[in-house]
């Protein structure tokens, strides 16, 4: 299988605090990638830094075979990105904002489309800041599809949303799997991670304290099921590597 995204001994510091420490990773094309961990684990630093719009410290990262710090342009053509937070202009409405982002790409996916599948074709001349915060997140995921991505990193991705809108947004990134886009995501919900994920790498304090597939975490933990293995791995005092 071809290597779509490659992190070598990732590392990012604030001051003392070291929010992402060596970290190591590798997402073949076609397939789902999960990082995980609690609430400050490090995943956003993890991907801002893989994305470039951060500075690591050390390591090397490769997208495509592309490094998104010198390849930036060339990259960005082929790699979608859907972030936790956005500030957008007051006033303008998922249309010119859909508009505007398919500005910037060659082969952009139809926006009409894409918003009508997230079920936002209704909001269309709303502005986006009187979106509801599911609504708010499914703008953000026809954000980062509108380039017709290769890639696309989805960060907190279901967040906000209710159980239909949920599954609707599952269905659609297994379509997309089925097409051969690459998805690199993080989560909070473990049901999501067993639908979805590939192979997952679970974060804690920065480092990476397990790799491997769904049935890996939970056969390499003493526990049955995904999210007590994952609560084991990020909260046990001492440390679980299986790298
Ligand atoms: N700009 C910053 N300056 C200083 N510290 C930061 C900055 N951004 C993040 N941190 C710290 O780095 C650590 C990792 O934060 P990060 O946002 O990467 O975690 P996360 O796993 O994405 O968390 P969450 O699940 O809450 O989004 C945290 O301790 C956070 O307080």
């Amino acid at each position: 299988m071809q290597e779509v995204i490659k992190v070598e001994q990732l590392t990012k510091s604030y001051g003392a605090l070291t929010a992402v420490d060596h970290l190591s990773l590798s997402v073949d094309r076609g397939t789902v990638f999960g990082l995980l961990g609690a609430n400050g684990a490090g995943k956003s630093t993890a991907i801002e830094c893989i994305l470039g719009t951060r500075k690591a410290d050390s390591g090397s990262v490769s997208i495509l075979g592309l490094s998104p710090e010198a390849d930036r342009r060339k990259l960005f053509e082929r790699v979608g990105v859907q972030f936790q937070e956005a500030n957008y202009q007051d006033k303008i409405t998922l249309w010119e904002l859909c508009q505007v982002t398919a500005a910037l790409y060659r082969k952009p996916a139809d926006p009409a489309a894409l918003l009508d599948k997230f079920g936002l074709s209704g909001k269309k001349r709303c502005p986006v800041t009187e979106l509801s915060g599911g609504q708010r997140q499914r703008l953000f995921i026809v954000l980062a599809l509108i380039p017709n991505p290769e890639v696309v990193f989805l960060d907190e991705l279901t967040t906000g949303l209710d159980a239909k809108a949920r599954r609707e947004v599952w269905n659609i990134l297994s379509d997309l799997k089925k097409q051969g886009v690459t998805i690199f995501l993080t989560s909070h919900f473990m049901d999501e991670v067993e639908k979805l994920c590939d192979r997952i790498c679970i974060l804690k304090k920065g480092r990476a304290v397990f790799h491997g597939t769904v049935s890996e975490a939970i056969k390499n933990s003493p526990c049955n099921q995904l999210e007590d293995a994952y609560l084991w791995y990020t909260e046990e005092e001492s440390e679980h590597e299986s790298i």
